[in-house]
């Protein structure tokens, strides 16, 4: 009988595949410096031998000023691609990203929202359910580092602090010189510390640390769901985050199911 890990219809790509986890940007604003997985959460994956663990999805939204890049950095990892035409997110879009954690399929909404005012209405009605905030700024406007801790203040309205994983991320590092950025980030190493949130650089156009950072927020966000499913000592597996139904009949994913890498 095959077991829930192998019910998807189309195939989670080979580099979306994450055994180990992933190094922060910076151990001055870390979510967590552990280099391995918690144990717990290993164990668990390990013996899922009935894919219980398996198809869960968690939720992103990515808030920040108007054109500081949110769009580009999801399209990048999402797309591999760049766009330098600028246009406006209205409202909200998403995509949704599969990855392999730990050999258990593992999924992220990724919710783009627009930073326009006039917009921020619509949007914001989508912020609720977050499990990953990423609060973005332009690394070449000192202002939109500044407004960073409103959108979080805004977002956090609607979703559980103790529960949401916060990143700060400095968007378009190609943009500022060497030195800049480095005075840039000690500034966004302070706001990241306040708002508690991981801090990171990267560039959308030349597709510096984005990778990197998306597996970082897919493996934190992957480990935050297991535990506090793990903790809930009568709550069945099959809970945590969102189950995906999925045909008894689908065409199998794996060219190696019984394969588990380790975290
Ligand atoms: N040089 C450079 N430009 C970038 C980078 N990321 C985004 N841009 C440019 O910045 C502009 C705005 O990017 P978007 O990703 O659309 O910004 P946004 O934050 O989604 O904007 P809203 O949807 O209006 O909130 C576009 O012209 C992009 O090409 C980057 O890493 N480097």
């Amino acid at each position: 009988m095959n077991s829930p890990i192998r019910n998807f219809a189309t195939p989670i790509s080979r580099d979306r595949v994450i055994g180990n986890l992933p190094k922060c940007y910076t151990t001055e604003a870390c979510l967590q410096s552990k280099p391995h997985m918690d144990g717990r959460v290993r164990n668990a994956c390990q013996q899922d031998k009935m894919g219980y663990l398996s198809l869960k999805i968690s939720k992103i939204v990515v808030v920040g000023d108007v054109a500081v890049g949110k769009t580009c950095l999801i399209h990048r990892f999402c797309k591999d691609a760049f766009d330098a035409d600028y246009k406006a997110t209205i409202g909200v879009d998403f995509e949704v990203e599969r990855f392999e954690i730990c050999g258990v399929p593992y999924s992220l909404q990724i919710w783009d929202t627009a930073g326009q005012e006039r917009f921020k209405c619509i949007a914001s009605a989508y912020y609720r359910a977050a499990q990953v905030l990423v609060v973005a700024f332009d690394l070449s406007d000192i202002e939109s580092l500044d407004h960073s801790r409103q959108w979080l203040e805004d977002a956090m309205k609607e979703n559980d602090p103790h529960r949401v994983l916060v990143f700060l991320v400095g968007c378009k590092k190609d943009r500022i010189s060497a030195s800049e950025c480095k005075q840039m980030e000690t500034d966004a190493i302070t706001v990241a510390k306040a708002m508690k949130a991981e801090y990171w650089s990267v560039s959308s156009k030349a597709g510096e640390n984005v990778k990197d950072l998306f597996f970082r927020i897919a493996s934190l966000a992957f480990e935050a769901s297991l535990l506090q499913e793990l903790e809930r000592p009568n709550a069945p597996m099959a809970r945590i985050g969102e189950v995906v139904n999925v045909s008894a009949n689908s065409q199998s994913i794996y060219e190696n199911a019984s394969k588990k890498s380790c975290c």
